[in-house]
């Protein structure tokens, strides 16, 4: 593979990056690589800079210094609408307590997602019951959020997350409020997306989910890397 192609194929990259909250140091430079294909679990004790880390990935918030790549983009060249956008279109963010919108039911939090994007409602629904469908929650469609279990909510956070076909699938905690059976439901999830070619950045304090779903363990300990290492799956 020439250097040309393996960078086409670096989906992520960091380049120093620092991010300081008042006197606080959350991300001391930090630089890595997530390459496309990849999933990589980020790991380590609480306060350690890892939901930070997600954040600047996301473009949610900006660093104090360095360089965030994402395919190419540099995010701090963007203003805040670039940003959204790019988040929109780019980016699928799972959280630990799924953020569904309470008024809208399991379909319409996914259909939006694309109508936001400018997808027609039509072709949103019609994308978004797909979705449902390919997650096992298509009978849950027309529930609400707060009718339906958290690793239903969980399920239909992925497919609303999936809903622009994004270049990366971010999650923060996924399994981190759920009962064990449907924490192992979502990590079969993460671990099947992965396998069909979604890149994955999980943060978790669930070394079960690091082993389960991916290719590559990042330790994080005081904002910074502390270690690496590669991981062979075993399911
Ligand atoms: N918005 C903020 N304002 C001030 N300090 C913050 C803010 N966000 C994070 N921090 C601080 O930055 C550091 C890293 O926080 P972060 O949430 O990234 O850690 P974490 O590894 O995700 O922790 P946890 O595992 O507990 O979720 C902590 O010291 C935290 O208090």
């Amino acid at each position: 593979m020439t250097s040309e192609n393996s960078s086409e194929r670096v989906v992520v990259r960091l380049d120093g990056v620092r991010k300081e909250y008042g006197q606080s140091v959350a991300l001391d430079g930090v630089s890595m690589e997530i390459r496309t294909g990849e999933a990589v679990a980020v790991m380590g004790p609480s306060g350690c800079g890892k939901s930070t880390l997600l954040n600047m990935v996301a473009g949610l918030d900006r660093p104090t210094a360095g360089t965030i790549n994402i395919h190419g983009d540099d995010l701090g060249g963007m203003n805040e609408t670039g940003l959204a956008l790019f988040r929109r279109r780019r980016i699928g963010m799972v959280f630990q307590f799924f953020n569904l919108l309470d008024d809208l039911t399991a379909l319409d939090n996914v259909a939006l997602a694309g109508q936001l994007t400018g997808t027609s409602a039509r072709q949103a629904r019609k994308r978004a019951l797909e979705l449902l469908d390919e997650l096992g929650v298509a009978d849950r469609r027309n529930d609400y959020p707060a009718t339906l279990s958290g690793g239903q909510r969980q399920r239909v956070a992925v497919a609303r997350a999936l809903m622009n076909k994004p270049s990366l699938l971010l999650a923060d905690e996924p399994t981190g409020a759920l009962d064990r059976q449907s924490g192992e439901q979502v990590m079969n999830l993460l671990l099947d997306l992965n396998r069909i070619g979604q890149t994955l950045l999980v943060v978790t304090h669930d070394p079960r989910l690091a082993e389960r779903c991916a290719t590559r363990l990042v330790e994080f300990e005081d904002g910074r890397i502390a270690r690496e290492k590669v991981l062979e799956r075993t399911a």
